[in-house]
Order: structure tokens, then C-alpha cells, then sequence
């Protein structure tokens, strides 16, 4: 049974999932403090997270059963990323869920800044008919957008429709995107200097920290207004509230903040040209379930072995490179797996070969599920989103190439794994109607699907031996399911491999070792 914690509010709807799996038992405890955390995360195989939950290293550490942190929304600033990674926790967020919601929560502000809505109200409701909130139109101004991702994109189309002129930045805006989009292209400095209005869209990170601070606002327009439904310290608070005083910024509207929730006496929260909400873009009935559905779907895959998306402490792998490469995961493994049980010795090297069909795409995915089979049996812990980082702190060099001979195969994926006492090399296709195929170990061709109990015996080509093995296993209860001969040459050296219905006891073989003309048995399994 699978044991799921709900640190944060999240939708119950969109969690029904894992309530409805019999293999899963959900725990909704929000507001714990570290120490409390640490205390009961030892129990869980996931942490269910918002915003609200700092997931720390000392959490993880406690966290010895923790296969995945799911976080029920976009950014995952609030989730020690690094410490994640170093212990094979796989971190997932749900990126697309709340878009529309900060999307239009992003409007609203926009509009209740340009005609001071929440100000006006407040003095209704305190008995004043103030009728002096003159406020501006959005048709035609120019509105900057830093940060053009999928809200920033969003926002951009609502805006052309209030005939608006938007100009944006985003390091990855392609010229053809942006004019598919309506959007003018320009520099941090020329969209500060031009907007009238400026939303921004960007993650915080040590470049986008500050990204509008003095420099900016000594340069943009007089009267303009600036919105921040993104995170706290893209636009330097302190530095803003100058520009207000300074007749810079007419109104600034803020969802987030540097520290949340902000000091009472914070300058933002007595100023009258700035409006505030408490962090709540993706606070709608329909995001939280969203992103509650898009995260309980990742979490029962990972805790079920199974394919899953949207890992943030993996690469991004485009869905045209996942089609060609998905089915090829479980035969690198398998691979990595054989090479890792029969290699004696510490493996220092890891030399892949990709052929045929696989030479046009990022393989890199491919190789993680590679190396994580060939330490997946001395490794605790081990999964593809820490693979190649312990492989790395165990200073093992591995090498990637393509190349264009597959020896008349559509696809090939060989590895060899180097020690100091031996090289092993195996090779392994997928072949249409056949699956996964192993079709070389070292120099001998093959033809076998590697599963199970298998055998691997090295030994001379001399009739009578293959008679030898099948009595010797028969005599000791050990049935054989499929047997494979492979040998360059006739009377040369030869392999021997074997599928055996349960692992064969060592003593059994020990006898086969000692047998005439066999030179090495590999017990393994797949
Ligand atoms: N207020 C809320 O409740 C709320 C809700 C959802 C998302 N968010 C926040 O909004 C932000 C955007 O979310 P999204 O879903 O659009 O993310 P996204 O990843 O789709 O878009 C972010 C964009 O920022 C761009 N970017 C990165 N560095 C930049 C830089 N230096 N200058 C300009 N652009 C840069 C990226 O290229 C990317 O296109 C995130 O920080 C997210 O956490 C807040
Ligand atoms: O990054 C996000 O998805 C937003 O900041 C929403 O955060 P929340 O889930 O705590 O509302």
C-alpha cells in the first residue's frame, strides 16, 4: 500500500483518484511545521504539495520511503531541487492547470489598477461617494510582458482583443512565434521605456531577481502601471515604492510578494496606488482541480513504475524525441541491467552506441535508463532522475556515440561496460512482432528476450556439452525455458544462454563452473 501525504490544500476533487486507488492511502494534514514534517514524512512514499510547504533537505532526508514530491501548481521554488535529485526523488509539478486562472487573474488586476476598483470600493463601503476616480482606458496602450511562457502568452492575447500594443521579452520567443502571437519583440530597457502597462510572466531566478529595479524605473514612462502575478522579488519592491513617490509608477498591483505573507508594516499595504491580493493566480474551482488531477495522475504512475511527464529534476523531453525513444527504455535497462550482474569488478567506464533510427534525436533519456540498469542491483535508491549524477560522484566516465552501421538492423543499442578486470559488451534491438531483442553478448550473435532467471554460460565448442547442462539443471529440479547458442566459429570459444524458470541454486552452479570445457556460468536476472 502506497502511502500519499497532502501537506497543502488541494482540491479533493481533483485528489479522488488516489482516494479511488486500492493501492493507495491519502493523509490530508496541512500547516505542519518542519520538525512535524520530519516527525511522520518517513511513513510516505509521496508528499502532495501547494506553495505553502517548504519542502527542505532535512524533510527529504527524513523522507527514507519518498519516491516523488508532487506540486499541485507551477513553481517549485518552495522544493529543495538539488537535495531531490541527490536522493532519486522525483519532483513533478503541474505546469498547465492554472494558466487560464493567473492568466485572468493578471486581467483583472490589470483593470482594477487602470480604474482603481478595490480603492473605490473600499470607500463605498465606508460610506464616501467619492466620485474623483478618474481612472485610464487599456485600448491603446502598449503593454510589456517579461516573460512570454504560457501565462505571459495568454495575457498577450487577451490584450490585442482590448486593442492593446504588446511588446515582449523571453529569451526563448522566436521571432515567428511572436509574430503568430501579435507580439512585438524588445529588450528588458525598450519594453520598460515604451509600456504603459508591464505584467511579468518569468520565473524568479538569480537572473529575473530584480529584473525591474532602479535602472528600470529611472527610464520608464511617467504615469505607467505594473502588475505582478508571477513571484515575489521580480520586481524589486523597495525600489518601486520610490518610484511611486516619484510620480514614476500611477499604480502597481502585486499577487506576490518577496516574503509571503508580507509584514504588517510592509510600505505596499498602506499605499493607495498599490493594490494587493494574497497569492491567489491559480485559486479557482477549475485550476485546483486541474492541477490536482494533472499531479495524482504523476503520482500514481511514479509509485506504480510506470512512464510519466513533467518530471522538473529530469530534462524536458520533446513528445516527437519520447514517441521514438519510450519504447526503447525498457530494453536499455534490461541491457544496463545484464552488463551490471555479469561485469566483475568496479565499473569505471560506460560506452553507449546508438545506430540506425536512434542517430537523429536526443538520446540522452535513453542513456539515463541505461545506466541506471547497470547500477540498479548495487545501488539503494537508484532511479533515472539520480542515475547519471551517481554515476558521475562514482567518477564513472560515460561515452556516447552514433553511428551509422547497425549490421542490417533498423535500430541498435550496444553498451559496453569496462572494469578494471574486464570489458563486456551487449547489444539489443527492437524487432517489429518480436519486441525486445538481445542479439550480441561480447562477440557472440544471439537472438533472446531478456527476462527472468537467465544463465550465461562461456564455454568451448565441444559436442556434449550443451547435453551436459540441460542434465545437470534437470537432474537439480532447474527447468529450462529457452536455451541460445552463439559462437564465431565452429570448435572456437562459445556463449550459452539460458532462461530457467527459478534461479538456480549455488551449489548447482558451482557443479556447471567445474564442468569441462566451461570456462565461466553467469547467474542473473532480469
Ligand atoms: N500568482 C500565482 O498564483 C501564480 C500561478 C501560476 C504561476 N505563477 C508563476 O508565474 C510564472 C510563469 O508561469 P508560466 O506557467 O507562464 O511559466 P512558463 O515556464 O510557461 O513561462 C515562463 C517564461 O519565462 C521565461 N523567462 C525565463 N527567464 C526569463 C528572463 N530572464 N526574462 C524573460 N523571460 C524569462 C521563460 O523562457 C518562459 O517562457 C512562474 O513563476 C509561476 O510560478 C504564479
Ligand atoms: O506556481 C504556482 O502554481 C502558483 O504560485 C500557485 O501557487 P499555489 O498553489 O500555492 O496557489
Amino acid at each position: 500500500m502506497y502511502k500519499v501525504l497532502v501537506s497543502d490544500p488541494i482540491s479533493d476533487m481533483g485528489i479522488q483518484m488516489l482516494y479511488d486507488a486500492t493501492d493507495v492511502e491519502v493523509v490530508k494534514q496541512s500547516g505542519l511545521s518542519e520538525d512535524e514534517l520530519i516527525a511522520i514524512i518517513g511513513d510516505y512514499d509521496a508528499l502532495l504539495v501547494r506553495s505553502q510547504t517548504k519542502v527542505t533537505e532535512k524533510i527529504m532526508s527524513a523522507g527514507t520511503r519518498l519516491k516523488v514530491i508532487g506540486r499541485a501548481g507551477v513553481g517549485v521554488d518552495n522544493i529543495d531541487l538539488e537535495a531531490a535529485t541527490k536522493r532519486g526523488i522525483i519532483v513533478i509539478n503541474a505546469p498547465d492547470g492554472n494558466t487560464i486562472a493567473t492568466c485572468e487573474l493578471t486581467f483583472a488586476m490589470m483593470m482594477s489598477t487602470a480604474r482603481m476598483i478595490p480603492q473605490a470600493y473600499k470607500k463605498t463601503v465606508g460610506g464616501e461617494w467619492d466620485r474623483k476616480f478618474i481612472g485610464v482606458e487599456l485600448r491603446n496602450k502598449t503593454l510589456g510582458i517579461l516573460g512570454m511562457g504560457r501565462i505571459g502568452s495568454e495575457v498577450a492575447k487577451r490584450a490585442k482583443v482590448f486593442g492593446m500594443e504588446v511588446i515582449g521579452y523571453d529569451p526563448f520567443l522566436t521571432e515567428e512565434r511572436a509574430e503568430k502571437i501579435g507580439v512585438k519583440l524588445g529588450t528588458v530597457n525598450e519594453i520598460v521605456a515604451q509600456a504603459d502597462f508591464i505584467t511579468v510572466h518569468t520565473p524568479l531566478t538569480p537572473e529575473t531577481r530584480h529584473l525591474i529595479s532602479k535602472p528600470q524605473f529611472d527610464i520608464m514612462k511617467k504615469g505607467m502601471r505594473l502588475i505582478n502575478c508571477a513571484r515575489g522579488g521580480i520586481i524589486d519592491e523597495m525600489a518601486m515604492v520610490e518610484a511611486i513617490e516619484q510620480g514614476i509608477v500611477a499604480g502597481a498591483a502585486f499577487d506576490v510578494f518577496e516574503v509571503e505573507p508580507p509584514q504588517q508594516d510592509h510600505p505596499f499595504l498602506n499605499n493607495p496606488k498599490v493594490i494587493v491580493t494574497p497569492h491567489l493566480g491559480a485559486s479557482t474551482i477549475e485550476a485546483q482541480e486541474n492541477v490536482a488531477i494533472d499531479v495524482s495522475e504523476e503520482v500514481l504512475h511514479i509509485l506504480r513504475n510506470e512512464p510519466f511527464k513533467n518530471a522538473v529534476n529530469l530534462p524536458p523531453v520533446p513528445a516527437n524525441v519520447l514517441n521514438i525513444l519510450q519504447p526503447y527504455f525498457g530494453l536499455g535497462e534490461k541491457i544496463g541491467s545484464i552488463l551490471g550482474q555479469i561485469a566483475q569488478g568496479a565499473v569505471y567506464e560506460i560506452v553507449v552506441n546508438y545506430a540506425g533510427d536512434l542517430i537523429d534525436v536526443d538520446t540522452s533519456p535513453l542513456t539515463r535508463y541505461i545506466v541506471k540498469g547497470v547500477f540498479e542491483k548495487q545501488l539503494e535508491g537508484l532511479n533515472i532522475v539520480n542515475a547519471m549524477h551517481l554515476a558521475k560522484s562514482r567518477d564513472v566516465n560515460i561515452v556516447v556515440q552514433k553511428s551509422n552501421t547497425s549490421n542490417s538492423f533498423t535500430n541498435l543499442v550496444t553498451v559496453t561496460v569496462k572494469t578494471k578486470q574486464e570489458e563486456k559488451t551487449l547489444a539489443g534491438t527492437l524487432l517489429a512482432g518480436y519486441g525486445e531483442r538481445i542479439v550480441r553478448i561480447d562477440q557472440y550473435p544471439v537472438d533472446f528476450a531478456a527476462e527472468g532467471n537467465l544463465l550465461l554460460i562461456s564455454h568451448n565448442d565441444k559436442p556434449g556439452i550443451i547435453g551436459r547442462v540441460g542434465t545437470l539443471l534437470g537432474t537439480n529440479n532447474v527447468n529450462i525455458a529457452t536455451m541460445q547458442v552463439g559462437r564465431k566459429v565452429i570448435g572456437g570459444s562459445a556463449i550459452m544462454v539460458l532462461t530457467i524458470d527459478k534461479s538456480a541454486p549455488s551449489n548447482v552452479l558451482d557443479e556447471l563452473s567445474e564442468q569441462a570445457e566451461i570456462v565461466n556460468v553467469r547467474a542473473l536476472t532480469v
